[in-house]
């Protein structure tokens, strides 16, 4: 699948690549090497050049967006809640749209991110980013989706934050046996929390490596390069615990 905005070189370039259903797929590489394009032609927000997508094998050109997004959980950095439309109201929105609300549904949501329940009728505004991100996961799973495709959904977050939601994140790919596509330039995060890491590099998947064997020294320059990162630091901090 190839996708090309305008001249110039291609966003993705020539990507073949099959993901194994309730795999945890992390997509790292640097600014501009084309993983957000990647991901989002999996839902339609982008249309490939040439080439396809399928979904439990078929073809997403085929699906009308609405519904395919429908059926695809979908998280972004700062989310995109409704401002004003409280808590509960946003994670109800898809199971209004698909027709059936669902109050208890909507307090099993809060409950499956973390979210007191206390906070449904919150507006987006008088959450922290934290809290909003769980928002934005609970709204992404309402609609009882086998597939989640994240887009940098940590990226704003304190490390602290992160950390805790990634675990969460995490929890709720196994409990759910999701299928999760992961976007994110934390290398680190990448090999706690997924079971394959695609490493991009100008449109093309230039490592496709499990964490272990990353962490082995496999998966060519371009990946120990960033696996150097983390493990860098985790050396230093050693050293000064010593
Ligand atoms: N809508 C668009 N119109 C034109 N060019 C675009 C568009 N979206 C992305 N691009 C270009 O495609 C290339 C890949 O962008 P993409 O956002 O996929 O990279 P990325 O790896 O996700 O980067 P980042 O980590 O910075 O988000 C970049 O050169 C970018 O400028």
């Amino acid at each position: 699948m190839t996708k090309r905005f305008g001249a110039g070189a291609p966003a993705v370039d020539r990507v073949s690549l099959a993901i194994e259903p309730g795999s945890f797929v992390a997509l790292v590489g640097t600014s501009g090497s084309g993983k957000s394009t990647l991901l989002k032609t999996i839902n339609r927000l982008v249309e490939p050049t040439s080439g396809y997508v399928t979904v439990d094998g078929e073809d997403v050109s085929r699906l009308p967006p609405p519904q395919l997004r429908r059926s695809i959980g979908y998280v972004f950095q700062n989310v995109g809640l409704f401002p004003h439309l409280n808590v509960a109201e946003n994670v109800a929105l898809p199971l209004r749209l698909a027709g059936r609300p669902d109050a208890e549904r909507v307090n099993e949501l809060l409950d499956l991110v973390a979210l007191p329940r206390s906070l449904a009728m919150r507006l987006p505004a008088a959450l922290s980013g934290g809290q909003r991100q769980r928002v934005g996961v609970a709204r992404a799973l309402a609609a009882g989706p086998r597939l989640m495709l994240m887009d940098e959904p940590f990226g704003a977050l304190d490390p602290v934050t992160r950390d805790s939601l990634g675990e969460a994140v995490r929890m709720l790919h196994q409990r759910l046996e999701l299928t999760t596509v992961m976007v994110t330039h934390d290398m680190a995060e990448a090999l706690l929390l997924a079971t394959r890491v695609l490493v991009m590099q100008d449109g093309r998947i230039v490592t496709d490596e499990t964490p272990a064997g990353l962490l082995a020294g496999r998966g060519g320059d371009a990946a120990q390069a960033l696996v150097a990162v983390p493990r860098s630091q985790a050396q230093r901090l050693a050293e000064l615990s010593r």
